[in-house]
């Protein structure tokens, strides 16, 4: 299988570049139709010829797709200076020599250029990113579960599930974000943890960051939205999360395994 490699330096945190990462927009405009404007896990691909590819992996270590003649992978490796990004694209060639000679002048040609210009969106939304405002969200952990809400608006969003939390305010921390939203929300006092999975982008200026979270005081109610409830690893995927949400699942569900 011939393979194609190619390597950058991203001047941003892994977890921005490889929320970076699952921003469609970085693919859709070299012809690839996808289901949402996140990539996800499972998510099935239709490229230019009717290529087809399936999302096998998306998180913080990057982000592979997977077909019958093509397989694309991106690899995140943090350094002092930034992170480095690793592409690799390997397709099956056509046998004999009009297939190596394919492959020499055509293949590796398109898939080269399509890999600068990747790379350069790339750059230019982590650099856009870096700017972005952050919603911070609390995976609140008790007894193996997660705790979750559910949303009671907008409309187009009502009945979807979320993590308790909300926009970091202007000067804040993030973790002092995540204590003041869910004292709001749930009357609790939680303590911040690391951070869960990638950055997940929310608009063009606005990045959902998702932290561990301990309950140390209350008993948590649903004082803003119709509903709370605990998790368990298994119950995950079947939720009606919000969109950015879904994304975080595998994350999510690593945190409590
Ligand atoms: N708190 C929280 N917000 C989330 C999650 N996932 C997700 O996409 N969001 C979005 C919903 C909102 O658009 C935004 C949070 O903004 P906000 O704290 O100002 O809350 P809001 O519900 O009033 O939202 P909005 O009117 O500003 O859109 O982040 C999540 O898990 N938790």
């Amino acid at each position: 299988m011939p393979e194609l490699r190619a390597s950058a330096l991203v001047d941003a945190p892994v977890a921005a570049v490889a929320g970076a990462l699952l921003d469609t927009s970085l693919i859709t405009g070299f012809g690839v139709r996808v289901p949402g404007s996140l990539l996800c896990l499972g998510d099935a691909l239709v490229g230019p010829f009717g290529v087809r590819l399936t999302v096998t992996r998306a998180d913080l270590s990057g982000v592979s797709a997977a077909g019958d003649f093509l397989e694309l992978h991106t690899d995140l490796v943090a350094t002092g200076a930034g992170t480095m990004v690793v592409d690799r694209v390997s397709w099956t060639s056509v046998r004999g020599v009009v297939g190596r000679f394919a492959d020499v002048t055509v293949g590796r040609g398109m898939a080269l250029r399509v890999l600068e210009k990747r790379s350069a969106l790339l750059a230019r939304r982590c650099e856009e990113l870096r700017a972005a405002r952050v919603v911070v969200g609390a995976a609140i952990v008790r007894d193996g579960r997660l705790l979750a809400q559910q949303r009671s608006y907008p409309e187009s969003h009502a009945g979807q599930w979320e993590l308790p939390g909300g926009r970091v305010e202007p000067g804040e921390k993030p973790s002092d974000a995540l204590v003041r939203e869910c004292v709001e929300e749930l009357g609790v006092t939680v303590v911040a943890g690391e951070q869960i999975g990638p950055d997940v982008p929310l608009k063009k200026d606005l990045v959902l960051r998702i932290f561990a979270a301990e309950l140390a005081d209350g008993e948590p109610e649903a004082l803003e939205h119709n509903a709370v409830r605990w998790l368990t690893a298994g119950e995950l995927a079947g939720v009606d999360w919000l969109p950015a949400d879904r994304v975080l699942v595998p994350a999510l569900q690593d945190l409590l395994n």
